[in-house]
């Protein structure tokens, strides 16, 4: 089934995947794309008559800086367009309007005077005025403003500092505000592009991952046919559900590879094989290749060179799994295929125009190289989907909660989570005190919400410090190890903040850990936010 679509020009702003989440949670398909795209490829992604209307994203960059302009066919498709911000003033400046560096600067929370009647603003106000204007409580992140209305728009919105916060051509549908709605803070924002995409350019809402399920179903048998695939099954959330999903289409010509490195938490392996070859009756190959790993890992401290060489053990253990199934003796022919569980956020990333130029804080180990040297062709089911959709999806096609609401794990493991060189003897004594961690988050509940704080963060574990401190216990002196505990809040791991924890479950935590695993003597809280630091410590 061919879906009805919003495409989101991103000229690189920091929230640009905020405005694809909020069309998403309006049950509309959208992309989002470079926005040095060309001309013809514009004209090529609306000629199906799919494309409903498009979004330009906001950017930190000033329309009299560079020139990231939207092309030209955008305005000329005959399908609405909303500006945001920069977006905004690109289009005020493309269709002959006029914008400036302004003098004050709008950073946070504003609230925004309505003006005249637009369609895009209809019923949409937080509050009315004593002289009956309706307002909007907006967030705001701009210095420049557009000073010159283009021909054919009308004002739509102000603020005291910026005039033309908003402006309209409800002629050809064409909308920009200066604030924006795609943030949490500004409280009608839903609402606006609700109503930006339903009602202004009428798409049907026919995003839903029920239907998702059968479709994606039939193009993967359609994709794979008769041939065999290997997927790299982490126990994680994405690689799960890409197996589930696969499962379900192509049953036994599915093999999935997990690989033990030694590096994984207390339990891990057994669970993951429990459930996938338990109860969802999927062949799972377990390697258990912590040998290789932690042999290779030896004497190495940096962490860069650690995740360089995790990153060419797993292509060396896939490559030789890939080589064996030809010869297993059980009808395997060999897999021509290599299945991942690339999701929506790893494509735009990678593939963002903006983000190329971009350094390299850390490189994520990743199977991106695997294909070509082994010699494979690629199935990423999930290529299309947020992390909270292919949540979705995975409850859908029967995957435990537990499972599918898990924290990410980073590929390396607990690999980046032992300062410094790896040793078998640290990452034992890690695993206990992070499964001591997780099971306090897990039964702490919140008054409030009625939720765990396993629940209440997004990502927590344990970081092993290989320094020793001086303790007491049972009037003897001590010697021994210090763990960090980390429990971050983020929605997008691109930013995260550290995670308030009650004092009485540190305590818990930490009495726990220094009780119970003998060689850590000291426990230690990281209250640092990303930026600037990172969630992971290497
Ligand atoms: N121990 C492992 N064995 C086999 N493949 C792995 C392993 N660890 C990681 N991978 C592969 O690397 C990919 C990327 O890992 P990543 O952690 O980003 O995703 P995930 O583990 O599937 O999900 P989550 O983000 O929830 O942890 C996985 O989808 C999987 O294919
Ligand atoms: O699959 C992965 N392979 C990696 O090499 C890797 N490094 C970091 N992470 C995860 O990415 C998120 C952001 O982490 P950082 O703030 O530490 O960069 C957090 O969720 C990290 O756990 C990884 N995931
Ligand atoms: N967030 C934005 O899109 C900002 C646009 C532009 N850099 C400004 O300061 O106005
Ligand atoms: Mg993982």
């Amino acid at each position: 089934m061919q879906h009805q679509k919003i495409l989101i020009l991103d000229f690189g702003s920091q929230v640009t995947q905020l405005i694809a989440r909020r069309v998403r949670e309006a049950n509309v398909y959208c992309e989002v794309h470079p926005c040095d795209v060309n001309d013809d490829w514009v004209r090529a992604y609306a000629a199906d008559g799919n494309l409903k209307g498009v979004i330009l994203s906001g950017s930190h960059a000033s329309v009299y800086e560079v020139d990231d302009k939207a092309p030209d066919s955008v305005f000329a498709l005959g399908v609405p367009v909303l500006g945001i911000c920069y977006g905004m003033q690109t289009m005020a400046q493309q269709l002959g309007g006029k914008v400036e560096g302004g003098s004050t600067r709008e950073f946070g929370y504003a609230e925004v005077r309505a003006r005249g009647h637009t369609e895009l603003l209809k019923g949409i106000e937080d509050f009315h005025t004593p002289e009956g204007h309706g307002m909007l409580k907006v967030w705001m992140s701009h210095g420049d403003k557009v000073t010159e209305l283009p021909t054919g728009f009308k004002l739509m919105a102000s603020t005291d500092s910026c005039p033309i916060a908003g402006m309209a051509d409800e002629e050809r549908r064409f909308y920009g505000v200066q604030f924006h709605p795609e943030v949490t803070h500004t409280v009608q924002g839903k609402a606006l592009l609700d109503r930006f995409v339903l009602e202004i350019c009428g798409t049907r809402p026919d995003w839903v991952m029920r239907d998702h399920i059968a479709e994606a179903v039939e193009s993967i048998r359609k994709q794979v046919g008769d041939e065999e695939v290997i997927l790299g099954l982490s126990g994680g959330v994405d690689s799960s559900v890409a197996a589930a999903l696969i499962h379900r289409a192509i049953g036994d010509q599915l093999t999935c590879v997990f690989v033990d490195h030694g590096l994984l938490r207390l339990n891990e392996g057994d669970m993951v094989m429990d459930m996938f070859a338990g109860k969802l009756h999927a062949k799972v190959i377990r390697v258990d290749a912590s040998d290789l790993f932690l042999g290779e890992l030896a004497g190495v401290t940096d962490p860069e060179q650690k995740r360089k060489i995790i990153g060419r053990l797993f292509v060396d253990v896939f490559k030789a799994e890939a080589e064996k199934l030809k010869a297993n003796g059980q009808g395997n022919k060999g897999a021509t295929f290599l299945a991942q569980g690339t999701i929506y956020p790893d494509v735009i990333e990678s593939g963002g125009a903006k983000s190329k130029k971009a350094v390299t804080i850390k490189s994520h180990h990743n199977v991106g190289g695997l294909p070509e040297q082994l010699g494979l062709k690629l199935l990423e089911p999930l290529r299309d989907l947020f992390k909270d959709e292919v949540r979705e999806l995975g409850v859908a096609l029967g995957l435990p909660h537990d499972m599918v609401y898990r924290h990410p794990f980073p590929g390396p493991g607990l690999g980046v989570r032992i300062l410094g060189e790896v040793k078998k003897e640290y990452a034992d004594l890690l695993r206990r005190a992070d499964a001591i961690f997780i099971e306090e988050l897990r039964s702490h509940i919140d008054k409030n919400s009625g939720k765990s704080w396993y629940d209440l963060t997004s990502q927590a574990f344990t970081v092993f410090l290989p320094v020793k401190s001086v303790g007491v216990m049972g009037d003897g002196r001590t010697y021994d190890y210090v763990v960090a505990l980390r429990a971050v809040q983020t929605s997008d791991f691109m930013t995260a903040d550290w995670a308030e924890l009650p004092y009485s479950l540190l305590k818990k935590v930490s009495s726990r850990i220094i009780n119970e695993v003998r060689g850590i003597n000291r426990v230690t809280y990281d209250v640092s936010s990303k930026p600037p630091a990172t969630i992971e410590w290497e």
